[in-house]
């Protein structure tokens, strides 16, 4: 393991980004919501980019750029519905693992050291994704951004999970790919790792300043 994770009892995974690409799913889930409303799709690129606070803003920041103007409530609520059933119908066709990835949890794994979820994607998703790519096993649980009142960058959903496991949040780690993975592990006070190649709305992760960046979650093990 590497040093910075001595004496840790508890590793929290971040999904979008940090365990899976997950983005070619969720652009064609944003496309096909914003092709319901008869506006003009976006692509992965941009989705890539609107990736982290949950699927209601992610579905916001679709429609505010199609638009040229933020969306109103009914409108953006309409899309959202459409998105989810998209998304729920197709929430695992093309998004993959990334190297490295199955390896690391492998390896806590084997070192039985509990690992948890806490994505700010809706909770009904993360069961399918990690059931179709054989990983749900890994995981004793996992929280999604509809799970608690609070989410990422908020330390709640963190705390709540070191609390469920009895574990000082100095022995448990964050490992995420965005500035609100390490934000909300900083203010659990959680150790704090992050992975450069995922969803931070365009800026290095590094900026952030966290414990370790590691370029593979392999590295970890
Ligand atoms: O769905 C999102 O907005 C982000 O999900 P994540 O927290 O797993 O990166
Ligand atoms: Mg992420």
């Amino acid at each position: 393991m590497h040093h910075l994770l001595d004496g840790v009892h508890l590793a929290v995974f971040d999904l979008d980004g940090t365990l899976v690409d997950s983005v070619p799913d969720l652009a064609a889930a944003v496309d096909a919501a914003l092709q319901e409303v008869a506006l003009p799709v976006a692509g992965e690129a941009k989705v890539r980019d609107w990736v982290g606070n949950g699927s209601r803003v992610l579905i916001e920041r679709a429609l505010a750029d199609a638009l040229g103007e933020e969306p109103g409530e009914a409108f953006a609520a309409a899309t959202h519905e459409h998105f989810l059933r998209w998304y729920a119908s197709h929430p695992c066709e093309h998004t993959r693992l990334y190297p490295g990835a199955l390896e690391a949890i492998k390896g806590f794994w084997a070192r039985g050291i509990p690992q948890y979820i806490v994505t700010n994607k809706p909770e009904a998703f993360v069961c399918p994704i990690l059931e179709t790519l054989g990983i749900n096993g890994y995981f004793e649980g996992w929280l999604g951004g509809d799970s608690l009142t609070r989410r990422k960058p908020d330390p709640a959903p963190l705390l709540h999970v070191s609390q469920r496991f009895g574990v000082e949040p100095a022995q448990a780690v964050m490992i995420g790919d965005s500035r609100h993975d390490i934000a909300a592990g900083r203010a659990a006070g959680f150790r704090t790792v992050a992975v450069p190649y995922g969803y931070n709305h365009g800026e290095p992760v590094a900026a952030s300043q966290p414990d370790l960046l590691v370029e593979s979650l392999a590295q970890l093990v």
